[in-house]
Order: structure tokens, then C-alpha cells, then sequence
């Protein structure tokens, strides 16, 4: 039985190319300096989120240990078949910095909608570390696109509230992340689910409020409510559907309780058990209890079937007209749409109610697989390029511009790295292994905050 590796080994968590790269700069490269960016890509403006989680999780503190040295010389040697790895390298890591990563990483404040981020070693024997920590780095494409997508969604729910709401008090809710199973782990559900968070405050994806918690100090990042799913209706069996929908109002006697109500005609189920046979409990669950029924349908074209359900339910419930002059049902009656829900499908389904009159406000989505998990990292086109370099003293620009791909070009010259009063290239201070500079979640979203929001925030 081959000895257990440590999955938590930095040594280990990087491309197979790269534990070559220490033979390969050119001999007196004392300095690799490195840019991460979002070339532009499905959305123009990037909401920036998750190097806070990366650094802390992967990168900080003591993170080289002679056994972890000797378990990846071990490691690459099987890999590669031969002593290629740079076990003297990271002995001096090691020694030297007592485990810490020489490195210096800098990005614009979590949360922002600006997608800069660079990175250099700060040991001028560790030039080859720089480029170590891409392969980890780049995984920021997936949190960062998570808040872009989930953001651009915010967007899109704030203007038709806009059009037919009487204001936005109700955005915080309109978009719950259903993604959890549909995520291709815990970790990466916890790192999608912490991304929509930083734009909503709804979400089924615990592990995302996990990761908030523990990487970004906020102690509740997210809000949900009891619910059916379709077992714990279709167990009642077709005939017993009125009877688990009772018992839906009956077990949650007070606040908002979901039901979805599609398992066999979702028709029969807004007209005759809720508008009908259950109508007396729901209202009166609703004006005395505090309590507010959620509809939730889970088939059918979401843009035709949300309407059709809400002209039933008026037609049952009644309801007012709101001061932009659009319907809304009565205040213990929603209904939420978390079937086929995209960046794409959103605004077919807003535009459909605006069009038959019905307010923004009678409804909340959740979207899951597009959420979280239909992206990649093309979708913003994330990379990491060397831009900079310092060799034997010399300052050298970097770039690379490919004759079968001039959108692929990097950017060169130096970003950003320090320069002392004397125009030497500094090493920073040694890396101290920490991140000095941490967000609160609060201001993670802060930074996030949509202009519609913050406009409507100063009225
Ligand atoms: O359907 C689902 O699939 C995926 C997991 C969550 C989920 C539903 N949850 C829910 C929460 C709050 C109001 C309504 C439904």
C-alpha cells in the first residue's frame, strides 16, 4: 500500500511543468513578476472575489516542511523517473523563511469590479516561485466569475424592480442558489455559493455560507426557509397531494414556506388545493400569522407558466395594483421560479410579466447549474502572463505576442512592482506569509454593490 500523500502539500498543488521551470529562466533572474487578469469575455466588468479565500486556505502562513519536501522529492521522482525537482530550492524556502512563501500578491480590494492582480517573488533566489503559485492563483477565475455572472443577474432583477416595483427592498432575496449538488465538490460549492453571496443574501449552498464564515469573518452570509422538494409530496401519492400541501401550512404555521406544486398539475394545484380547498388556511396564515405561502412551480417554459400561475392566483386571491401601476398578488402569496433559471432565461421571464402587467415583485428565482457550475475559465478569459523580470541587476519587460493569436498578446513592463529612491528594483520585505490586508464580507458586497443600488440608497 503506497504511503499517503499529503493533498494539502503546496509542493503538490501546482502543473507537472512547472517543477521543471527553476532550470529554465535565465541564469541571474532574480525577479519574476506576474499579472493575473480577465482579458474581457461574456461580461465587460469582472467582480473580483476569492484570492482572500486561496491565500488563506492554500498559501499563508507556514506552509514548507521538511516533510513535505521529502514527500514530494519522493513524489516527482516516480512522476518524472528521475531527481528533477527543486528539493534544494524549497530546503532554502525552508531555512531560510522558515516555511513561508517569499512571495508578494497583490490585487485590487475583494469585491471590486476591477480585474487587476499581480504577483512576484520577493527572494531573489526564488524567481522560479513566482510561476509555482499560477496553477493555484488561477482558480481565482471560478469564485470571480461566480460574483460576475451572479452580479450581472443583480443587475438585470434591479431594473425591472425598477420598472415595476415600488423599490429595490426586496433584491437582497430575488436570486437563491440552488447549485449545490451540481457542483463538482464541497469545496468548489463553498467557493461558487460564497461568490453569489457577496451580490445576494439567499442561498440552499451551505457550504457557502461555511467558507464566508470561516475566510471572510461574516457569521450568517445567507437566508433560507423551509421547503418541499418533490418526495415529500409524492410520498402523500397523487391523491394525498392537497393533504402534503396542508401539512406544508400546518407544520410551518408562521414566515415564508415554499411548496413546489408541479409533481401532477400544477394547474389543478393553483386552482382548486390553493385557491380553492386550502384558500380559507393560506389567507388566514397570512393576515394573522405572518405568514407567506411561496409557490413554486419546477416545469413547463418558466416565462409562460409564471404568468399563468399568477393570473390564476389573482383570480383566486385578488390582489392591488402597485405605484408604478403593475399587479401584485396579496402579501402572503409569492411564488419562485428555480427551474431553467440563467443570466440568459431572467429577463425573458421579467419581461413577460412586465408585458401582462405583474410587478417584479411577486417573484424570486433560483438558478443552480448555471450558477455555479456553467462556467469556465474562458468565460471571463482568465490568465496569468509574466510581464517583468529582473536579470543579472537588469530590468527586462516581458511579453508575449503570438503570430496566430493577436488577442492572446500579454501585457508588458512593469504593473506595479516597488522601486526604492535609488530606481533599484526592491525586494520587498520577505514574504511574512501573511495576508496583510483582509476583507470583511460586509465589505466584500460593499465593494460589489450594483450603481442602481447605491443610487437608490442615497434617496
Ligand atoms: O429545489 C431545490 O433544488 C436544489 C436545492 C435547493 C432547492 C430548493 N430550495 C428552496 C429554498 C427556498 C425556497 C424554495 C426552494
Amino acid at each position: 500500500m503506497a504511503k499517503k500523500l499529503d493533498p494539502e502539500n503546496i509542493l503538490l498543488i501546482t502543473d507537472s511543468y512547472k517543477v521543471s521551470h527553476h532550470k529554465q529562466y535565465p541564469s541571474g533572474t532574480t525577479i519574476v513578476f506576474s499579472y493575473f487578469e480577465s482579458r474581457g469575455g461574456k461580461f465587460p466588468e469582472v467582480c473580483f472575489f476569492g484570492l482572500q479565500y486561496l491565500i488563506k486556505r492554500w498559501l499563508e502562513g507556514q506552509v514548507v516542511t521538511a516533510e513535505k519536501i521529502q514527500q514530494a522529492t519522493e513524489f516527482y521522482k516516480l512522476h518524472f523517473g528521475y531527481d528533477l525537482f527543486n528539493e534544494e530550492g524549497w530546503k532554502y524556502i525552508l531555512e531560510k523563511h522558515g516555511g513561508k512563501l517569499p512571495l508578494r500578491i497583490r490585487a485590487v480590494p475583494e469585491g471590486s469590479v476591477v480585474p487587476v492582480k499581480n504577483v512576484q517573488n520577493t527572494d531573489p533566489n526564488c524567481p522560479w516561485l513566482t510561476n509555482w503559485v499560477e496553477t493555484l492563483l488561477v482558480q481565482c477565475w471560478y469564485p470571480m466569475t461566480v460574483a460576475t455572472n451572479s452580479r450581472a443577474q443583480k443587475q438585470i432583477i434591479a431594473e425591472y424592480l425598477l420598472e415595476t416595483a415600488d423599490n429595490l427592498d426586496g433584491l437582497p432575496f430575488k436570486l437563491h442558489d440552488f447549485g449545490f449538488r451540481g457542483s463538482t465538490s464541497v469545496e468548489s460549492a463553498s467557493l461558487g455559493g460564497a461568490a453569489h453571496l457577496v451580490n445576494f443574501c439567499g442561498t440552499d449552498t451551505v457550504a457557502g455560507m461555511v467558507l464566508a464564515r470561516n475566510y471572510y469573518g461574516c457569521e450568517i452570509a445567507g437566508f433560507s426557509i423551509p421547503a418541499a422538494e418533490h418526495s415529500t409530496i409524492t410520498t402523500w401519492g397523487k391523491e394525498g397531494e392537497k393533504e402534503a400541501f396542508r401539512n406544508m401550512l400546518e407544520q410551518f404555521p408562521t414566515g415564508l414556506v415554499a411548496c413546489v406544486s408541479d409533481s401532477y398539475n400544477i394547474w389543478e394545484a393553483c386552482e382548486k388545493y390553493w385557491g380553492e380547498d386550502l384558500k380559507d388556511l393560506v389567507v388566514d396564515r397570512g393576515t394573522n400569522k405572518k405568514g407567506v405561502l411561496v409557490i413554486r412551480p419546477d416545469s413547463g417554459n418558466p416565462a409562460e407558466v409564471v404568468v399563468k400561475i399568477l393570473n390564476i392566483l389573482y383570480k383566486k386571491f385578488g390582489g392591488e395594483k402597485n405605484s408604478k401601476g403593475f399587479h401584485l398578488l396579496p402579501p402572503y402569496l409569492r411564488i419562485i421560479q428555480g427551474d431553467g433559471i440563467s443570466y440568459e432565461t431572467l429577463s425573458e421571464i421579467l419581461e413577460n410579466m412586465k408585458k401582462h402587467k405583474w410587478s417584479a415583485d411577486n417573484i424570486a428565482f433560483g438558478s443552480g447549474g448555471a450558477l455555479l457550475q456553467k462556467l469556465d475559465r474562458d468565460t471571463q478569459k482568465c490568465a496569468y502572463k509574466c510581464c517583468f523580470a529582473v536579470i543579472n541587476e537588469k530590468p527586462v519587460n516581458v511579453y508575449k505576442q503570438p503570430i496566430t493569436d493577436s488577442t492572446k498578446h500579454s501585457k508588458k513592463g512593469l504593473l506595479s512592482l516597488e522601486l526604492d529612491d535609488t530606481g533599484k528594483y526592491v525586494t520587498v520585505e520577505e514574504g511574512k506569509g501573511n495576508a496583510d490586508k483582509e476583507y470583511t464580507f460586509a465589505q466584500v458586497r460593499e465593494n460589489a454593490e450594483i450603481p442602481l443600488v447605491k443610487e437608490a440608497k442615497k434617496n
